[in-house]
């Protein structure tokens, strides 16, 4: 069980963090905006990773790729022609069309099979700077590792899988059992839930007051999971993107909740997205 900890708090504020994302350039042409490569969508969970692809483009990402099955690969581009699926069968393809992207997403509906987990150590293998959500945590927590290029995304339950205790224990003291899971595995860790926190080592624990329980639906976290992949591929800091992508999130979902909390689906998150990332 996590040690209690005293740390400085600090509010994540969206017009700060806007200064992050200035206006785009007249000349800017999508190369400017990086290439995102997800990876997930395992049977019966393509929708995740379909969320996830979304969320990366509704943040200005200039290209997302996906990497899934082979039978979901066709279905997800008519779904969003935008998005260019790829179906995988094995680390080699991963790896492949990994050449060309600058940040890979790993985990939402990934599954644990084998499928699963050798995309995953192909992900890791890449180098590229990562999110790891879902599937990706579980498999991280079977196999404990440290990355300072990564940013990890675990609710509660995840959290206590990765931490080897329960889900209340970390609730019992979020802020402890956020340093602790970046003590122990590096990186930028985001604790989700009501009052996210966001925690890059050093003083500052940062939390998002935003977000309700609305967001209390399927699907949700595979959204977070591409709002920060999409801002990393722009150039922010692992941190900065992290910070940034969890006050829009939990912001589009207020917006998207005025016509109540019941019922928002993580696809209402869309439009208010786009609208946040550019509000000046
Ligand atoms: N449309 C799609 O394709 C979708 C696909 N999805 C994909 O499904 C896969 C499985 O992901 P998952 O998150 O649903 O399952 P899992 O990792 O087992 O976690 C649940 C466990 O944690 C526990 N728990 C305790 N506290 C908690 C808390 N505050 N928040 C959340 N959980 C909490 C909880 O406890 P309980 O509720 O039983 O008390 C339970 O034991 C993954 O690949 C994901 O991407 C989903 O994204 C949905 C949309
Ligand atoms: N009661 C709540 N208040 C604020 N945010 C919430 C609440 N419930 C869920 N969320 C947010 O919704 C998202 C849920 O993510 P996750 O549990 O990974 O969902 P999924 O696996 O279905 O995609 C997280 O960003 C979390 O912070």
């Amino acid at each position: 069980m996590p040690e209690k900890v005293q740390n400085k708090i600090s509010v994540l504020a969206h017009a700060e963090l806007m200064t992050l994302l200035p206006p785009r350039e007249q000349e800017s042409h999508k190369g400017d905006f990086g290439h995102v490569l997800l990876v997930g969508g395992h049977r019966g969970f393509c929708g995740a990773i379909r969320l996830a692809g979304e969320a990366a483009l509704r943040v200005g990402s200039g290209l997302v790729s996906i990497a899934t099955k082979k039978e979901h690969a066709a279905s997800l581009t008519l779904s969003r022609p935008e998005l260019m699926c790829h179906g995988v069968a094995d680390q080699r393809e991963l790896k492949r069309i990994a050449t060309a992207c600058d940040v890979i997403g790993i985990g939402p509906g990934l599954g644990q099979t084998r499928w699963s987990s050798s995309l995953y150590e192909a992900a890791l293998e890449t180098g590229l700077a990562a999110v790891v959500d879902a599937d990706g945590l579980n498999l991280l927590s079977r196999s404990p590792r440290k990355n300072k290029n990564w940013v990890l995304t675990p609710h509660v339950g995840e959290a206590a899988r990765l931490l080897r205790c329960s889900a209340a224990d970390i609730q019992l003291d979020r802020q402890a059992a956020v340093k602790e899971l970046q003590n122990e595995y590096g990186g930028v860790v985001v604790l989700k839930g009501s009052g996210s926190l966001v925690y890059g080592g050093g003083d500052d624990i940062y939390m998002c007051k935003a977000g309700n329980p609305g967001m209390a639906s399927g699907g949700m976290g595979d959204v977070l999971t591409g709002v920060i992949s999409g801002l990393m591929a722009q150039g922010l800091t692992i941190l900065d993107a992290a910070k940034m992508a969890v006050m829009v999130h939990a912001m589009a979902a207020d917006r998207a909740a005025q016509k109540g909390q019941r019922g928002l689906l993580a696809s209402d998150l869309m439009q208010p997205i786009r609208e946040l990332v550019n509000d000046y």
